[in-house]
């Protein structure tokens, strides 16, 4: 089975005419007189006499009501929730269509939408729970909500006065995308939900439109997590609204330049979402989430458990185009089909008997059968051959507590969420995996991921690990509540390293970059301590780098001196190694870099912020292959005394500019390239970050580029350069 779309006509507005109307719903095939309709048909734009059809699970028409939406799509997946299960809930359409009313609703009884009335619903259960288990089952609601503005994430719990121009970081995290920095609001009450929802409402993007007088300008994004607690176990699952910005057809909107900017960030993250659902569905091993933040966030391809979407559509004429690209994004979207994994629940003793996880009592535990069966299915066989993917959906990730790497997780259970360790339920795999008997969230799963090979010490090692990185974390999110602002030059140099630690989550080693960053932020903010503790997170992905040694001991002197009280703040000295290099950062470094929040010229960026991009991951040298010579080269001798660009003859100079230009267009002008090879050239080079290819020799051993090939552009050039 696959992801269950569900169409929803609204009215007509006043201002709209009855003879307008064409998209129309056939009448249900069923007897039944429960029975919804499942057909849309719409006109073909082109030949008035020819229609479209589209069919979906449900279809609501114009006079349905939002209690009908509720009962027969929303309120059977409750249960599921409390079984353990995750949901997504998706309004999609174009601007206008009712998304915003569907999911948030009007103020009366009978206008709420989805949403409170999702949390309606679950709080009754949690009631029911708590009853039938006379108390011994204790559940907890948090919320976080968010939104995707400009392609930019913001925390809806936060005033706008509150927020960073660049919005809060995304991390990949093992698969997975998180927020960083999200606020958790515990909430116990229907009562209290409403305040805190309508008040974070007020902080979301909306502006009058030509087409929709409350038109929402971002993608709003609500995660509900109910956690069950028992005496010994505790079971969290997530329920994910999201309200996505309508599309725009800008020939329509009369937007001024700043809705344009808006819609421009719309309907470029609305195209990065079709474009992942098509590749979801022509199973390419690529599904390019990462085009915007929104697709990213979403963890296209990352789904586990329920995935309800409703396309909301207009009745009219006026949306002709529109629609009929709406109806065509929701059928590819039915499609997707999503596996089905609840959320196992974790036993709350944590920290006795370490050594009996690893020792020889480990037991597997009995499979459980899959219990919902709403609209989730299970990949086929074939889809779990080793090599082949399962074909995922939606999910929204966002946590504010756990960005460290895990462990990769086994076959389904890949790109699971944060705070929860499911398993392949129906998986036939025969390894032994711990027990659940003393387990925490994450080191439960790198336990499993070792399996029985673990040993006391690793898992001792594991736990303090991830202890560390909770410390790193909220020491992080402590900060960001206090945090001054930043000047403008320094914020561009923090998403500058974000950009690389993002570059570099891909393969696992952006962990020591982010320490950095945090350490970065902590001491921009003054907090030495914290960036110390960073520093010190940071420093075995960097062994043996002196300047990230100096910059530690330097804020150890610090802290000591503010310690003491005997040692002005601006301790001379701190820096020295510096001071002697670059007498131009001095200031920067000694008084100002924890300190002010001072731009810092261009020619000290390299030392204050940037300087973490001298700390370089130890990656294995690169072998010349079989050990050849470059006796081809004319000028290899130059090579081998490692000449520099301007010591070489004209051609080779020009073609060694041409390479360290990075420049797609102009490497595969060379001769002997084409773009792919171009392409892998430029994606080895940015590997290889600011390293410059100085000679021919070094050319020759680039990824996708050998003696002779050098030999070919080079002869290639135009000799008169
Ligand atoms: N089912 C419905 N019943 C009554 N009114 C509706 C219904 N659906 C939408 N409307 C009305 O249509 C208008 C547009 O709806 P809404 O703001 O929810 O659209 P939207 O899809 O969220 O638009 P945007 O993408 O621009 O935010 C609103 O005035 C809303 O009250």
């Amino acid at each position: 089975m696959s992801v269950r779309v569900v169409a929803r006509i609204r009215p007509l507005l006043k201002q709209e005419l009855d003879k307008d109307t064409i998209v129309t719903a056939d009448p249900p095939t069923s007897t039944d007189p429960k029975a919804k309709p499942s057909l849309i048909r719409i006109p073909n734009p082109k030949k008035e006499s020819e229609s479209f059809s589209f069919q979906f699970s449900s279809v609501y028409e114009q006079n349905s009501t939002q209690q009908e939406l509720f009962d027969t799509e929303i309120a059977p997946t409750v249960k599921h929730l409390f079984n353990g299960f995750d949901l997504s809930i998706f309004a999609h359409g174009c601007t206008g269509t009712g998304k915003t009313h569907t999911m948030r609703g009007g103020k009366s009884l009978a206008d709420r939408g989805v949403i409170p009335r999702l949390l309606s619903a679950i709080y009754r259960r949690c009631k029911k729970v708590e009853k039938d288990t006379a108390g011994e089952t204790q559940v907890e609601v948090t919320l976080e909500y968010f939104e995707i503005y400009c392609d930019r994430v913001y925390d809806l719990f936060e005033p706008p006065e509150k927020r960073t121009a660049s919005g809060l970081p995304i991390r990949d995290n093992n698969g997975k995308t998180i927020v960083v920095g999200l606020k958790e609001k515990p909430c116990a009450t229907l009562k209290e939900f409403e305040q805190i929802y309508d008040q974070a409402n007020v902080n979301r993007s909306t502006s009058a439109t030509k087409l929709n007088a409350h038109s929402s300008r971002s993608h709003a994004i609500l995660c509900v997590k109910v956690t069950q607690t028992t005496e010994t176990t505790i079971q969290v699952s997530r329920a994910s609204c999201i309200d996505l910005a309508g599309s725009e057809d800008n020939r329509r909107t009369d937007n001024n330049k700043e809705r344009m900017v808006e819609s421009n960030a719309i309907n470029s993250s609305l195209f990065a979402l079709a474009n992942c659902v098509d590749a979801i569905n022509s199973k390419k091993s690529r599904i390019p989430y990462r085009e915007s933040k929104m697709t990213r966030i979403l963890s296209l391809g990352q789904n586990s458990g329920l995935t309800v979407m409703i396309l909301n559509l207009a009745p009219t004429r006026a949306y002709h185009l529109d629609t009929i690209s709406s109806l065509n994004f929701a059928s590819r979207t039915k499609k997707i089909e999503t596996c089905e994994i609840e959320n196992d629940p974790m036993l709350r003793n944590i920290a006795k008997p370490l050594g009996a996880i690893a020792g020889s009592n480990i037991t597997r535990q009995p499979l459980r059968p899959l219990t919902a069966a709403l609209n989730t299915n299970k990949p086929d066989q074939a889809q779990k051959k080793p090599g082949l993917k399962p074909v995922k959906a939606f999910s929204v990730y966002s946590d504010t507590r756990k960005p460290a790497q895990r462990a990769p997780q086994p076959s389904q259970n890949q790109g699971l969420r944060r705070d929860v360790n499911k398993r392949p339920a129906d998986t036939s795999a025969t390894t032994n995996r711990p027990s659940k008997m003393y387990k925490s969230a994450d080191t439960t799963s790198r336990m499993r991921n070792a399996g029985v090979a673990m040993t006391k010490e690793s898992i001792d090692a594991l736990i303090s690990q991830r202890i560390e990185e909770k410390l790193a974390e909220k020491a992080l999110q402590d900060a960001g509540t206090a945090a001054p602002a930043l000047s403008a030059e320094l914020q561009k140099r923090l998403d500058d390293l974000e950009h690389r630690i993002d570059a570099k989550d891909d393969d696992g080693k952006g962990q020591g970059l982010q320490f950095l960053l945090m350490a970065k932020q902590h001491a921009m903010r003054g907090e030495e301590s914290s960036a110390l503790r960073m520093y010190q997170l940071a420093e075995p992905f960097f062994p043996g780098n002196q300047k990230l040694r100096s910059k530690m001991e330097a804020l150890e002197e610090r802290i000591r001196n503010k310690k003491d009280l005997t040692v002005p703040t601006a301790a001379s000295g701190l820096h020295r190694t510096t001071e002697k290099r670059k007498p131009a950062a001095a200031a920067y470094q000694d008084a100002s870099e924890d300190e002010d929040f001072a731009p810092v010229a261009e020619s000290e960026a390299e030392e204050s912020y940037a300087s973490d991009s001298s700390f370089k991951y130890r990656k294995p040298a690169r072998k010349a292959r079989g050990g050849r010579k470059v006796a081809i080269f004319r000028d290899s001798d130059a090579c081998e005394s490692k000449a520099k660009v301007g010591e070489h003859t004209p051609r080779t100079s020009h073609l060694l500019r041409i390479i360290n230009s990075r420049d797609i267009s102009q490497i595969k002008a060379l001769k002997g390239v084409g773009s792919k090879r171009a392409e892998g050239i430029v994606n080895c080079l940015v590997e290889m970050e600011d390293v410059e290819i100085d000679d021919l020799a070094t050319l020759s051993r680039v990824k996708g580029v050998g003696g002779k090939s050098v030999e070919t552009m080079r002869l290639g050039l135009d000799v008169c350069i």
